[in-house]
């Protein structure tokens, strides 16, 4: 049985990459016609053969809605093309940068009152419709940003597509929106990519070292290249202002550390470097801690149970079995996998006071904990 939706189709996704494509397998898997346009044919196939929707054809009905999920440079010429093309159509875009597309559709004077900007905030570090998947937007904040001028026909489309998603819409102007991005998605993705880059003559015996700090930060620096120039330059003003705040933070931490490098030990330290050292880190944590949690609230002090995992199919199945079994409910689940050893480790977050019972229970399971 498909969902009840709000949304109208047929909509029209241009653009089958992983987000497009996403898009176009959330509605059609709850039952929304979906006819998919792509420049390139083989994204397109793809797309289709992974049950986002059905190539567009030329006796189609007009579309209620069309989604663009093209790259940011090309966003605004797409949809300025497709509400040409359909005249009773609502016309958002997903591009990650909002304010450059608007002002490119007021320069050329697009209809601005069937035209809402969004930005979903849900990704994966993989590209094109292979990647995609209909549950990518389920819980995840949704940027609307009102034209200025749009309808409110076209805000309510637009605000029915990221709920019948399963996404949290949330609105937000242009500008402010670029500004937060910057903060909170592509500043974090320049900082994973250069920390990443460090490592490319790293030894393989340094590499043998990593463990989950490591891979927490360059997690990120796997994405597409191509795609994140397109991000960045489109939102450059703002990223390099944040950037620039970095600097300035790197520059006194770096001066600390020459200070701490050139002195015979801690007490011979020049006056303030080391306090320089912990109010970096020390700034770190309270901003660590103001970021938000799972389901979007204030992030939450869980407490740790970690526990060994043998690198045997079936195991981390038992372990979850067990806790479940103990009653008590995972908030939270990381594994780390420890290079050339047969093992891993699991670190199950549980809500305060319950770390003494579980760990109880798992003992008492055979399982080895890590204290
Ligand atoms: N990748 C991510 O995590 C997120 C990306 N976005 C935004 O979504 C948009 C699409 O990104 P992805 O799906 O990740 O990229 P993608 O590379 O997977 O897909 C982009 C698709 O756009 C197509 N395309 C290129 N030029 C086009 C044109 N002129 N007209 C129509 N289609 C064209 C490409 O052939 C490709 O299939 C971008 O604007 C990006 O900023 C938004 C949220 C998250
Ligand atoms: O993976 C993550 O944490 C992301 O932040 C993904 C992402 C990438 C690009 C966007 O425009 C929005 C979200």
């Amino acid at each position: 049985m498909t969902q009840a939706v709000a949304t109208q189709g047929p909509v029209r996704v241009v653009g089958t990459g992983l987000l497009g494509a996403s898009v176009g397998l959330g509605l059609a898997t709850r039952g929304v016609d979906v006819v998919l346009h792509d420049p390139s044919r083989t994204a397109l196939a793809l797309a289709r053969d992974v049950g986002a929707g059905r190539p567009a054809a030329s006796d189609d009905a007009a579309p209620a809605l069309v989604v663009v999920a093209a790259p940011p440079d090309v966003t605004a010429d797409v949809v300025r093309a497709e509400l040409a093309a359909w005249p009773d159509a609502v016309v958002t875009d997903v591009a990650s940068v909002k304010g450059y597309v608007l002002d490119e559709l007021r320069a050329a004077g697009a209809d601005l009152s069937r035209y809402v900007g969004s930005h979903p905030m849900a990704g994966r570090e993989r590209s094109g419709p292979a990647a995609a998947v209909p549950d990518l937007f389920v819980g995840r904040p949704w940027v609307i940003a009102d034209s200025g001028t749009s309808s409110p026909q076209a805000l309510l489309a637009v605000r029915s597509l990221a709920v019948d998603l399963g996404a949290i819409p949330v609105e937000m102007e242009a500008a402010a929106h670029d500004e937060a991005v910057a903060l909170v998605s592509h500043v974090p993705q320049v900082a994973s990519s250069l920390v990443a880059a460090r490592l490319r003559e790293a030894s393989e015996p340094a590499l043998g070292l990593a463990g989950q700090g490591l891979r927490d930060v360059t997690r990120l620096a796997a994405s597409d290249p191509a795609l994140w120039t397109s991000i960045l330059a489109a939102n450059a003003e703002a990223v390099a202002a944040v950037l620039r705040d970095l600097r300035t933070d790197l520059d006194v931490v770096i001066e600390a550390l020459d200070l701490a490098a050139a002195a015979t030990g801690p007490e011979n330290v020049e006056l303030g470097a080391l306090a320089s050292i912990a109010q970096a880190i020390g700034q770190g944590n309270t901003g660590v801690a103001r970021v938000p949690g799972k389901h979007g609230g204030a992030a939450r002090a869980y407490e740790v149970v970690t526990a060994l995992v043998p690198d045997v199919p079936g195991e981390l199945a038992r372990l979850l079995a067990d806790v479940g079994d103990a009653g008590v409910n995972l908030e939270d689940l990381q594994l780390e996998h420890s290079a050339g050893r047969p093992v891993g480790m699991a670190s199950m977050s549980v809500l305060p006071g319950r770390s003494e019972h579980l760990e109880a229970e798992l003992s008492a399971r055979g399982w080895r904990l890590v204290s």
